[in-house]
């Protein structure tokens, strides 16, 4: 039986030979090449006070249906970076999720912080298509991809000067991924095959991540206590959609998962200095 991500890919195969039929890949590589440069993520996801909000532009999704209208993409983007956001990610998958390059190109020009390019991508046109549309960041699933379409995706975008987000859901994902040596790793608390969300995975396989890896949190945020725990999970991005966009009060939100966060590592850091004097 095809999971639910076997239907969203074949949808997706399907939308992409009908924009590859309108522009051709050599037209495609050639926007990428004239688009802006990329922005880097990284700095600005390391140094992020409290925790790096990446902030998701989602209007549906396969496990809920429908979520927001969001007629202005634009500016929910504005109130995401308004509120603190360290990156957007923007949904351009059309059949699930209700998203488009056009959403993607509104947001680009709404915002100066970097934008996620988060689709279903299978095939370099994909990566191209992001790069001329003004992404800074690609999602490449680990469940979506073999060994070597995943390690020659990854070596496209950082050539075309993005950063790839690699997401993964268990550990023998988490292998593969660590295989192409990312510099950026998401744990989905989601399993895309069965829209499952279970938030330990994030709290089992964090720690299983190196060091030098900004690693995030993806989906199952629901308030601030989510975002907390998964600081304290070691977390230093969470990706936050569904909460973002029915709560009404996008900038607020963000503000609060950051104060959450930035609670989380004070405590931290308060125990740590309290730690010498508690053996006395
Ligand atoms: O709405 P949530 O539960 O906050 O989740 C956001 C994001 O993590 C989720 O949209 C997501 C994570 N990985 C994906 C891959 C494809 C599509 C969607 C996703």
């Amino acid at each position: 039986m095809p999971t639910v991500l076997d239907e969203i890919i074949s949808g997706v195969r399907e939308d992409l030979a009908a924009r590859r039929a309108a522009t051709s890949f050599q037209q495609i590589e050639a926007m990428a090449a004239a688009a802006p440069p990329a922005l880097d993520p990284l700095p600005v996801f390391r140094t992020a006070p409290g925790v790096a909000v990446i902030a998701e532009v989602k209007r549906r999704s396969p496990s809920k249906g429908a979520l927001a209208d969001i007629p202005e993409p634009g500016a929910l983007a504005a109130a995401y970076a308004a509120g603190g956001a360290s990156a957007v990610s923007v949904l351009t998958e059309q059949r699930r999720f209700g998203g488009s390059l056009a959403d993607l190109d509104l947001v680009r020009s709404a915002v100066s912080i970097p934008v996620l390019r988060k689709d279903f991508i299978v095939d370099a046109y994909q990566v191209y298509e992001a790069r001329a549309h003004g992404a800074d960041l690609v999602l490449l699933m680990a469940s979506a991809l073999d060994d070597e379409q995943l390690s020659d995706l990854h070596d496209l975008a950082t050539r075309l000067g993005m950063t790839p987000l690699v997401e993964v859901h268990d550990a023998a994902e988490l292998e593969r991924a660590l295989a192409v040596r990312p510099s950026l790793v998401g744990v989905n608390a989601r399993n895309l095959k069965t829209l499952e969300v279970d938030r330990q995975v994030v709290a089992d396989l964090l720690p299983l991540l190196p060091s030098d890896v900004v690693a995030v949190a993806e989906s199952g945020v629901s308030g601030p206590a989510d975002v907390a725990d998964y600081v304290r999970a070691g977390a230093g991005a969470v990706l936050v959609g569904e909460a973002l966009v029915t709560g009404g009060a996008p900038a607020e939100a963000v503000a609060a998962f950051i104060t959450a966060a930035s609670g989380v590592r004070a405590a931290a850091a308060g125990s740590a200095s309290a730690a010498p004097q508690d053996k006395e």
